[in-house]
């Protein structure tokens, strides 16, 4: 069966990185895909917001939507205290599998769980069925059609407190113009614009940071 771009991707850092280093890890999934082929990682440059914005918030429990190979979640969990808890939803079964085998490689696999399904079947299970009372840091990076109504369905699920920092992926491209349009017009929510670059493009994106006021 041919390979798909994703297990290429795997099978570079699996044969270029270094094992149990994370930052290794993200370097060579850089370098291959800003040289070879390109693919929707956070990246380097919207990565180093997304480090600055962690370690101004020291969080302890975090989830995030999208995780396809991992990228993030190794960039997130390289991070964290030992102590932290971090959660990602992938629904696509052959992404997870693939982000499952990076994160192992990079050596944070006791700090991140994948749950594999849809986040709107398994963000109102977080407090029963994963032990979550609320969530410090969320990072959104799944559909961007997606952002405003599972951030809705956080809020329903009690899952926010008084300085919940969200964090949006691709709020100019792909784009999430509901989303923003409602983050920005709801009182609860101080939000702050980070203008970036696509990953590997030369073309304008922007993180939207949007802290829960309570
Ligand atoms: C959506 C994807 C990221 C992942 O999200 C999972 N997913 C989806 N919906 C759900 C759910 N409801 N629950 C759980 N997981 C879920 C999926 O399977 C992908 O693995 N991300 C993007 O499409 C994306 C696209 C671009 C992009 C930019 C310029 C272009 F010309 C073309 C594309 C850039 C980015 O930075 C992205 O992030
Ligand atoms: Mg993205």
């Amino acid at each position: 069966m041919a390979q798909s771009k994703e297990e290429r991707i795997l099978n570079f850092v699996l044969q270029n990185a270094v094992r149990g280093d994370p930052q290794s890890v993200l370097d060579t999934i850089d370098k291959y895909c800003s040289q070879k082929e390109w693919a929707m990682n956070v990246g380097d440059e919207k990565g180093l917001i997304l480090d600055k914005i962690l370690e101004e918030t020291k969080p302890s429990v975090l989830l995030e939507l999208g995780t396809y190979c991992g990228y993030s979640a190794v960039r997130i969990a390289r991070l964290l205290n030992p102590s932290a808890r971090f959660l990602t939803i992938e629904f696509n079964p052959a992404f997870a599998a693939i982000a499952r085998q990076m994160i192992e490689f990079a050596g944070v696999q006791d700090k991140v769980k994948i749950l594999e399904g849809p986040s709107e079947t398994i963000i109102p299970q977080l407090k029963k069925k994963h032990e979550v009372d609320t969530l410090d840091f969320v990072f959104l990076d799944h559909w961007k059609d997606r952002y405003m109504p599972d951030t809705i369905l956080l809020l329903d699920h009690g899952l926010l407190r008084k300085g919940s920092v969200i964090l949006a992926d691709n709020v100019i491209v792909p784009g999430a113009p509901e989303f923003i349009k409602y983050i920005r017009n709801n009182n609860r929510f101080e939000c702050t614009n980070y203008p970036a670059h696509v990953e590997y493009m030369k073309v304008k994106d922007a993180m939207e940071k949007a802290v829960f006021v309570g």
